[in-house]
């Protein structure tokens, strides 16, 4: 049988960082044109014996044996020298799900000769700073092209700097989703739909899996990109995992009738989204990792302290957070209404510095309309900055921090440049920028892309380093053929 190959993509949450905890607001995610790859072969090894490797890693193979009576458990094998608890939660959960669906023979049938999986992430989850400076590189995208493709870290999991695309999801995603297909759970077909029951299946198992593994129901958007690509994401209730999660000693639970696609305490929504065309968003690592939990946990606090500020401070940013998810999209209907003036536009933007798009009028009322609607997007992600400032300074917490302030200003002070922030819980740790990037510019200008990459390249304050992202157009998951994909088949060669 061939290989089943399943990959997701990361994400960035443009806006919504703490909102998004709380099901009255939305985030606006974006999902990532680097993803992971989960590789799923029948081996010959033995009977329920399932191999898992990260050829990325040092010491990343991991063994497990499967006994499915009484009931599915999946066991490490003695010899792993480490052990994965992200891993062996998807293939525990994917196959009791499997053998309440489908029943034990079945399972067993699928699982005769034993199965290999290999999982690989696009270089763009793990920072490339030391890749680039061993290889004599400088920090541009350029350079991040000349890396090989899923290009092995050199140390054990545990220990690789992270970019904060949302890894663990991606990889949770793709495993589970895989080995539905695999084990004939879902069938194909529901993976060529952007919904169908069998997404959801593998959406409601893949949040249930990761929260397990992370020890606690998070709002789940990082797991909804990977599952659906980018959109404009309102949580579930944690309610609906109350009972999964809780510590139960009396054994394991039914897994099917919560993880069904049609519970309908599943309340999470996704609507639509995508950026507007001929714009790209770059995205930087910046080198000072912040503690994601600590500065949601302190935020937290102080909004229970402070409700009243804080409850003002939230809703002014949920309306200028939809505000951006609604401009952004209305800009992709003119694309469509009037292509040939949009792209105009977009050559007059790229040229231009936003505080100065509007000092002039535009040639017809179409174009001004365009262009205004890209000042919008300006002046609402500055907006947006302001609001996630005073919430970094009334809770204490670096939220954006003065040195990624001064940073960003610079940033968006470029010609060309639309919008920008710090992604998520925000902290020291990576900027987006979203930037002009029509197929021409006129002769005389360089384009945004290459001043943004100058600007990082020299900056000296922080140590900036891009990531080659772009966003994914696929939506979520997806079924791959293994030779499309550049270096996948090499990768995971062994
Ligand atoms: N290539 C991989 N193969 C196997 N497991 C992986 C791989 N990459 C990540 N993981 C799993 O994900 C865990 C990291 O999860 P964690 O929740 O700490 O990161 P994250 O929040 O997703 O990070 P980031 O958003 O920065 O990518 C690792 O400990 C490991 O179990
Ligand atoms: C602060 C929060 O809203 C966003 C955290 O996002 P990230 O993991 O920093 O991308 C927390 C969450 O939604 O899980």
């Amino acid at each position: 049988m061939d290989a089943t190959v399943v990959s997701s993509p990361g994400k960035v949450l443009i806006a919504g960082g703490y909102l998004v905890l709380d099901r009255a607001y939305a985030g606006v995610v974006v999902s990532t044109s680097s993803r992971f790859y989960t590789v799923v072969q029948n081996s010959v090894a033995r009977e329920g014996l399932i191999t898992v490797r990260s050829p990325q890693f040092v010491s990343a193979i991991w063994e497990y044996s499967v006994k499915l009576d009484p009931s599915v458990s999946v066991e490490n094998l003695p010899a792993n020298t480490s052990k994965n608890k992200f891993v062996h939660l998807a293939l525990q959960s994917t196959l009791a799900l499997a053998c309440e669906m489908k029943g034990a023979a079945h399972v067993k049938s699928k699982l005769s000769s034993g199965i290999d999986v290999s999982i690989v992430g696009d270089n763009d989850f793990y920072s490339q700073r030391a890749q680039l400076a061993s290889l004599g590189l400088p920090r541009t995208l350029a350079s991040l092209e000349k890396i090989p493709p899923f290009v092995p870290t050199g140390v054990p999991i545990s220990e690789v700097h992270k970019t904060g695309l949302g890894s663990s999801a991606a990889l949770i995603t793709s495993l589970v989703t895989s080995l539905l297909l695999h084990l004939s759970i879902v069938p194909p077909a529901d993976l060529a739909e952007n919904d169908s029951e069998g997404r959801r299946l593998a959406h409601n198992l893949s949040q249930y899996v990761h929260c397990l593994a992370q020890g606690k129901v998070g709002s789940g958007f990082d797991v909804s990109a990977a599952v659906f690509g980018s959109h404009v994401y309102t949580r579930f209730d944690p309610a609906v995992l109350q009972k999964l999660m809780a510590d139960d000693s009396s054994g394991p639970q039914l897994l099917l009738p919560i993880m069904s696609p049609s519970n309908q305490a599943w309340n999470y929504k996704i609507s639509n989204f995508q950026l507007p065309p001929m714009t790209r968003m770059m995205l930087a690592d910046v080198d000072a990792g912040s503690d994601t939990p600590s500065l949601v946990g302190q935020v937290l606090t102080w909004r229970k302290e402070d409700p009243l500020t804080a409850g003002v401070l939230w809703s002014s940013l949920g309306v200028i957070n939809q505000l951006l998810a609604q401009t952004l999209l209305k800009l992709k209907e003119q694309h469509s209404k009037n292509p040939a003036i949009y792209e105009d536009c977009l050559k007059f933007l790229s040229t231009t510095r936003a505080t100065e798009w509007l000092t002039e009028p535009r040639n017809s009322p179409v174009e001004q309309t365009i262009v205004s609607s890209f000042d919008e997007v300006y002046r609402i992600s500055q907006a947006i900055r302001s609001k996630m400032r005073e919430m970094g300074t009334l809770s204490g917490v670096p939220i954006e921090p003065d040195e990624q302030t001064k940073l960003l200003d610079l940033c968006l002070s470029q010609p060309g440049v639309i919008g920008g922030g710090v992604p998520g819980a925000g902290g020291y740790d990576a900027l987006w920028l979203l930037v002009c990037d029509p197929s021409e510019i006129p002769s005389t200008n360089q384009r945004p892309v290459d001043i943004v990459q100058k600007v990082w390249s020299t900056y000296q304050d922080l140590d900036v380093s891009p990531l080659s992202v772009v966003e994914s157009m696929a939506k979520g998951a997806r079924i791959e053929q293994i030779d499309m994909i550049p270096g996948l088949r090499n990768a995971i060669a062994h």
